[in-house]
């Protein structure tokens, strides 16, 4: 995946423009995990939301792999999780699976969101509705969602940010079995735990990428 020259502006209501992204670079391989960091509204979010096709640049260009935006190539993590409130846990889970154009049976895509719901602590609440559960769980949820069909690129927009270190520790662990296994996957962060394990660092300034660092820090 890649974006060049990608530029955004918003109009907030009743004020001037705001530059939001101005020319962003960057590229994301397969097999490696990028952290993109920078201070709160450096342009992160509105960086993912292009990305994942949410909103269209102003300028530049986004490349993503072929096959996008099918779930089975390109899974997207928002804040908002986005679960399904209709369904059950183990439901939305396994709906790439269930719903996506793959098809496939429906007792082995639940097995498969069942064993990540299990890696993540909340395979137990499989059968409870997202209304019944907390934010955190509601984030483990939504990331196992993301994974269970092991997409080619995974965008997560701050995936642990409501989760206890232990736990932290277990996405971080997926994350990377999911990119050893040949995923792309940029992860907008706050979190040490994710920049620490990451291969990359992307540091994002005023809306641009102004640092691409290894990870020594
Ligand atoms: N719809 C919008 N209209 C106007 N400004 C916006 C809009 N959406 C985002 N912005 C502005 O764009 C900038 C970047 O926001 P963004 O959400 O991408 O930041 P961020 O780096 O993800 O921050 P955080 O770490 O707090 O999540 C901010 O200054 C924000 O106020």
């Amino acid at each position: 995946m890649s974006a060049s020259g990608v530029t955004r502006s918003f109009r907030p209501s009743g004020g001037v423009p705001v530059d939001v992204l101005r020319g962003v670079d960057l590229d994301v391989y397969p097999g490696e995990l990028v952290a993109l960091v920078g201070s709160s509204g450096s342009g992160k979010s509105a960086l993912l939301a292009l990305l994942a096709g949410f909103d269209e640049p102003d300028g530049g260009a986004v490349r993503l792999p072929e096959g996008a935006p099918a779930w089975s190539v390109l899974a997207v993590l928002p804040q908002s999780f986005g679960l399904f409130e209709e369904l059950t846990l183990e439901e939305n889970a396994a709906a790439p699976l269930l719903f996506g154009p793959a098809g496939g049976d429906p007792a082995e895509a639940l097995d498969r969101a069942g064993t990540i719901l299990d890696r993540l602590g909340v395979g137990a609440l499989a059968r409870r509705y997202p209304a019944e559960i907390s934010l955190g769980q509601r984030q483990r949820v939504a990331l196992a969602r993301a994974l269970v069909v092991r997409p080619t690129l995974l965008l997560a927009d701050e995936p642990t940010a409501h989760l206890d270190h232990r736990t932290i520790e277990v996405v971080v662990d997926l994350l990377l079995e999911y990119t050893a296994g040949g995923g792309a996957c940029l992860v907008a962060t706050h979190d040490p735990a994710i920049t620490r394990r990451a291969d990359r660092r992307l540091q994002m300034k005023d809306g641009a990428v102004v640092d691409v660092g290894g990870n020594g820090f």
